[in-house]
């Protein structure tokens, strides 16, 4: 069963096309990219798969269960990094974890989110306000909220931004982990293309609401492998 279906899915708004007809599927394990220009509609995609807004037409299923008329089921599987501008300024780091925890169900914060904070250098501020947090921060915290639980389909949105260089190592090696060991699907949106295409085994390059090009593992492997190709340049090839 595929991780994550999608099947024409069609999304505007006040009549203007974002999303212009999205055949996507994700097996398990797979750690895929959505790349392609400010605009492309990567976020709005993310946003419906999260359920964050609902498309037009067309369907979603996350572990075979449809979005639209079994959003608890389809949700329970899936994780969402949180936008630091939407954490709460007044809880404390721990205290918003705890919260996330509660609303999984889970009776503390679990030792693989505590893991995971450690890697991030998230231990010291653990009793900080949120709103005294730097950006950066906030974005690690976002990060950690979203792969609480260890969800089995993992959206994340532009989740290297803001990270200093080794948080962005232990982050990229912890979902390398999640998806090689766990079978952990992720699917994220970056525009940090020289970084991705190390880690990634799957890119897919948004156009104007559309996926217009895809890369598998042996396609990446063989950029990888090229001392004159890369990710960067391939996008820039397919869209010129
Ligand atoms: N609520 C909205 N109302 C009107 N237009 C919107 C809305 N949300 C998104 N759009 C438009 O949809 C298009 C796609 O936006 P989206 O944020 O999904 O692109 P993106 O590929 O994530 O871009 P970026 O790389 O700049 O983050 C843009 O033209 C944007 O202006």
């Amino acid at each position: 069963m595929n991780a994550l279906h999608i099947e024409s899915l069609h999304y505007g708004v006040d009549g203007q096309p974002i999303l212009r007809g999205i055949d996507l599927s994700l097996a398990p394990g797979e750690f895929a990219a959505l790349i392609g220009p400010n605009g492309a509609g990567k976020t709005t995609l993310l946003h419906c798969i999260a359920g964050v807004v609902s498309p037009d037409s067309g369907y979603i299923r996350i572990g075979g269960a449809d979005l639209q008329s079994e959003p608890l089921q389809a949700k329970r599987g899936l994780g969402l990094s949180i936008d630091p501008s939407r954490l709460p300024p007044v809880l404390s780091v721990r205290e918003c974890l705890k919260l996330f925890a509660d609303a999984r169900g889970l009776p503390a914060i679990p030792p693989s989110t505590l893991a995971l904070c450690e890697a991030l250098a998230l231990t010291p501020v653990l009793d900080r306000w949120l709103g005294q947090c730097s950006l950066g921060t906030r974005q690690k915290v976002g990060i950690a909220l979203g792969l609480l639980g260890e969800p089995s389909l993992l959206v994340l949105d532009e989740p290297l931004n803001g990270l200093d260089p080794p948080s962005a190592y232990a982050l990229k090696e912890h979902l390398r982990h999640l998806c090689g060991e766990h079978g952990t699907t992720v699917l994220l949106a970056t525009h940090s293309l020289d970084i991705a295409e190390r880690f990634i085994n799957r890119a897919m390059l948004m156009v104007d609401g559309r996926l217009h090009r895809d890369w598998s593992r042996q396609q990446l492997d063989a950029i990888r492998a090229h001392p004159d190709r890369s990710l960067e340049r391939e996008m820039v090839e397919a869209m010129a």
